[in-house]
């Protein structure tokens, strides 16, 4: 079997016009539009590409957009007051803090600074706590588990009731919202992750597979399952001497040509769940904009 690729950019770009349009009734009965702050502490290079990805994608979608860029040396007590002049601000539907934070300083005390309410990466423990308890006309929902679920649901559909899912990958910001999600839709879930046994023969029994370990090609060919749906979150950036010294390329956590060989859909990287985080991150602005201001919940990529 070849797997059919599943277009993540294509994908991405159906979900911002959806986007688009509902940023545009929004602004006509609120008279503004959404809008969304993004933090960034330091000068990671990674970190500037994503979050300038960001801003660019929410001028695209008609948001009201602003960048705070903080030097290295920001202490928590000046980044929490920052926090709190976006959490006072009307005018801002949705706050992203950019990860990771600078060693000095407490993620979680800052996540848990942000309004839940504007807490478009849905990493705040009121956010975490409705997504576990299935409140999903009230959560926000993080982005790269939102828009894994929506290229799934492009290959089986909405229900994954008798499927076996396995997850690899426990984190707080994929692995485990991921493994929520995916319960929801009726799958059986496992998490598994470094001290699993025999990794290999539990991800065989998976139809839909979901890699988010963060080390590249981890995931073998004859780890998948014939027919199996492979979910690719990994990013990493590795070394390619191929192309000329110094020189780099991405690949994510599936050694993609042995896993295309078996699955029947596979994401690739880049351009497979990467562009789904960000049209997901302007989905989740929309979403906390309507539910503050008391309108119907929309949907992205129903
Ligand atoms: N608070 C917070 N929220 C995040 O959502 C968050 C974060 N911190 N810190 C860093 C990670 C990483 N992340 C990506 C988003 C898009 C691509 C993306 O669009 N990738 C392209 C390739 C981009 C390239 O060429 O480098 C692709 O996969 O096709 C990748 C990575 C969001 N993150």
């Amino acid at each position: 079997m070849t797997a059919r690729i599943i277009d993540g950019k294509a994908a991405a770009a159906a979900v911002l016009a959806e986007v688009k349009a509902r940023v545009d009734a929004f602004r006509a009965t609120k008279g503004r539009p959404p809008g969304l702050a993004v933090v960034l502490v330091g000068e990671d290079p990674a970190s500037q590409v994503y979050v300038r990805n960001k801003g660019r994608e929410a001028e695209a979608a008609g948001f009201r957009s602003e960048q705070h860029t903080l030097p290295v040396t920001t202490s928590q007590a000046d980044l929490l007051a920052l926090v709190a002049r976006v959490n006072a601000d009307p005018g801002i539907d949705g706050i992203l803090v950019q990860l990771p934070l600078p060693k000095d300083i407490d993620a979680e005390t800052v996540l848990t600074a942000i309004d839940p309410a504007k807490d478009v990466d849905g990493f705040h423990p009121v956010n975490v706590g409705l997504l576990g308890s299935g409140a999903t006309d009230r959560a926000l929902v993080p982005c790269t588990p939102a828009g894994s679920m929506i290229l799934i649901e492009s290959v089986l559909g909405p229900s994954l009731a008798g499927k076996h899912a396995v997850v690899v990958g426990r984190s707080n910001i994929v692995g485990k919202p991921i493994a929520q999600l995916l319960l929801q839709r009726d799958a059986t879930v496992t998490i598994a992750h470094s001290r699993t046994a025999d990794l290999a023969a539990l991800c065989r029994q998976a139809d839909v597979l979901v890699a988010a370990v963060g080390r590249p090609e981890m995931v073998r060919g004859d780890w998948v399952k014939p027919g199996a749906v492979v979910i690719d979150v990994g990013i990493n950036r590795i070394p390619a001497p191929e192309k000329g010294e110094g020189k780099t390329r991405l690949v994510g956590d599936v050694a993609y040509a042995e896993a295309a060989a078996v699955a029947s859909a596979i994401t690739p990287v880049p351009g497979g769940v990467g562009p789904m985080t960000i049209a997901l991150l302007m989905a989740n602005t929309v979403t906390a904009a309507h539910l503050r201001e008391g309108l119907a919940r929309p949907r992205f990529g129903a």
